[in-house]
């Protein structure tokens, strides 16, 4: 008999299992999980029964983003290591993340508009504007905004989490680093460019690309990181699309919550986007 990591001993010849109450720490699943925490945060303002489903959707969906962020921060540090293949695993967990949430907008598409109108009054001015993680992940994908920082001019721990994330270079900005370090050149202002700055495309960056596309055989990893990246704008883009199609669903043309016209405003973010030399290039290929 063996003891795994988690005090559960382990019978190597027959694989029986049986499970130890003696506990190194005496932890129990739910502590260690803190259930408690996760399992009373949802509390309907309005009763309505099917404002359970909007709050836990919302709740998974902010613990997917953690996930992400977690995933794209570790990502951003291999490929700045030159550690693409750390970096491949950590991307491939995000679209695979990412593709979990998309999941979501099919559970709460079974709410229909009658009943949320029963309890959108509730909810006051909150939106997922206001979502933080989401702006994180837009960050990191170096789409930046600075006018998304004021919301959070009354919280100044989220404040500095959310400055440091919107001064920091993004994922596209490493990976423009690795292709100049991999001997593909790239202008000098795309390299010092001023990072709080959404991203805006360029002919060495276009390029730079093109030669990787044509030649994979000599720049596999790079070859690989541009079709990581590839999919993650793919999935965000499906995600926009999907909550775009919900919401006129669900309150068709009505103005949003948190004050933007609604489905106009998500149909025009959809424009926006984060890669743009890596969807061009198809064209040309
Ligand atoms: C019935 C369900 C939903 C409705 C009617 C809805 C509606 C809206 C509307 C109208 C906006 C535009 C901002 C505003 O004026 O409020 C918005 C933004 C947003 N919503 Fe939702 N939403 C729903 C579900 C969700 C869910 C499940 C999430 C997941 C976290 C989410 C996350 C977001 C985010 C991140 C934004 C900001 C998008 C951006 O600025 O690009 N929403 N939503
Ligand atoms: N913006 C939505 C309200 C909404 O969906 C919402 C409200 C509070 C917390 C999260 C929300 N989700 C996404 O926008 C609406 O206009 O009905």
């Amino acid at each position: 008999m063996k003891d795994n990591q988690n005090g559960v001993e382990v019978n190597a010849t027959t694989s029986e299992t049986s499970i130890h109450t003696d506990f190194k720490n005496n932890m129990t699943y739910g502590e260690y999980l803190k259930l408690d925490k996760i399992l009373s945060a949802q509390r309907r303002l309005s009763g309505h029964h099917d404002e359970v489903l909007f709050i836990v959707i919302h709740q998974v969906s902010e613990l997917w983003m953690k996930l992400i962020l977690h995933e794209m921060h570790a990502a951003i540090d291999c490929i700045k290591k030159d550690d693409l293949s750390s970096a491949f695993k950590k991307l491939a967990r995000v679209s695979k993340t990412q593709s979990q949430i998309i999941q979501a907008w099919d559970v709460l598409s079974t709410m229909t508009p009658s009943e949320y109108m029963e309890f959108r009054d509730s909810l006051g001015q909150a939106s997922g504007f206001q979502s933080y993680q989401y702006r994180m992940i837009e960050f990191a994908l170096g789409y930046k905004t600075p006018h998304v920082l004021k919301i959070y001019e009354k919280d100044p721990e989220l404040l500095k989490e959310l400055r440091q994330a919107y001064e920091a270079p993004g994922l596209y900005d490493v990976a423009i680093q690795a292709l100049n370090k991999a001997g593909i050149s790239i202008d000098e202002e795309v390299l010092n460019r001023d990072v709080t700055r959404t991203y805006q495309e360029n002919d060495s960056v276009r390029k730079a690309w093109i030669t990787v596309y044509q030649n994979p055989q000599l720049y596999w990893d790079l070859y690989e990181l541009a079709e990581k990246l590839v999919d993650i704008e793919d999935w965000l883009q499906q995600w926009r699309f999907r909550h775009m199609k919900t919401v006129e669903r669900v309150i068709g043309f009505k103005r949003g919550t948190g004050g933007s016209s609604g489905v106009g405003y998500l149909k025009k973010v959809l424009d926006q986007r984060f890669f743009p030399e890596l969807w061009d290039l198809r064209t040309e290929l």
